[in-house]
């Protein structure tokens, strides 16, 4: 099964990607839900980020309290690399868990996984290509505070704990620029999805 990783920084606008290519047909993996599938109430992902982060990691219904979480980890480098030491193991089972699921029962020949942290975790190596979602900075940080209600500090520490946006385009083989209207995002997905086609035809 032909793979294609799928990321951007944070507010790139991945999803806005992603529903455009499950429209044309895409079977997608998307990693920030199985992150959070890892965490549900009873894992023992849970159990290891409250052993390592103590009970204000948890809220009272039982779930992990992610804005207390983010608030630790992306203003602290060394508490970040803790808690990914706790959950990348758990991330990469569902992955395997995904592409056997999806291989096996929909005989998919290719599959979308929608990775932000991809070139930050050096998964280029399991992927056959990657396309890369972009916008320029101030946009970035302008959706960022707009969807998360953030302030700028807080926008700007999580665009901080990730690779800078040019040394990702780099090393990424499709670019869609989503700076534009999201019709003009579309036009390049359709544009792209047809050269994939292509491409997975040839072999
Ligand atoms: C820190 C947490 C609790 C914050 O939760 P929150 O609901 O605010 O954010 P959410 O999970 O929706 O992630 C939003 C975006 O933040 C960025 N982000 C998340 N984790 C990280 C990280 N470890 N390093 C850099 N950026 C990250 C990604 O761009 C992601 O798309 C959460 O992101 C988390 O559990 N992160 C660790 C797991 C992980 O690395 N997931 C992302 C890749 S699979
Ligand atoms: N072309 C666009 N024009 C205007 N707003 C957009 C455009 N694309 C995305 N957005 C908005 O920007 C925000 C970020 O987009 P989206 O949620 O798709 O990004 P993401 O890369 O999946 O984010 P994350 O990394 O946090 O999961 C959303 O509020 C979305 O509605």
């Amino acid at each position: 099964m032909y793979r294609i990783g799928l990321t951007g920084g944070i507010a790139s606008g991945k999803s806005t990607v992603v529903s455009m290519l499950r429209e044309l047909g895409a079977s997608v993996v998307d990693c920030d839900v199985l992150a959070r599938d890892v965490v549900r109430p009873g894992t023992k992902g849970l159990a290891a980020v409250a052993a390592a982060f103590g009970p204000k990691a948890i809220r009272e219904d039982g779930t992990m309290d992610r804005a207390y979480i983010g608030g630790v980890v992306f203003n602290d480098a060394e508490r970040k690399a803790e808690l990914e030491g706790i959950l990348f193991p758990l991330i990469y089972e569902r992955i395997d868990e995904e592409l056997r699921r999806i291989d096996e029962g929909e005989k998919k020949s290719f599959v979308f996984l929608d990775m932000p942290l991809l070139f930050e975790i050096e998964y280029q190596a399991y992927v056959d290509e990657v396309w890369l979602v972009c916008v320029d900075g101030p946009t970035q940080l302008e959706r960022l505070m707009a969807r998360n209600h953030f302030s700028r500090e807080e926008a700007e520490a999580r665009i901080r704990a990730q690779m800078p946006a040019e040394k990702k385009r780099a090393l990424s083989q499709v670019v869609i620029d989503n700076n534009g209207a999201l019709a003009q995002t579309e036009e390049q997905v359709r544009a792209q999805w047809a050269l994939l086609m292509d491409r997975i035809q040839r072999g």
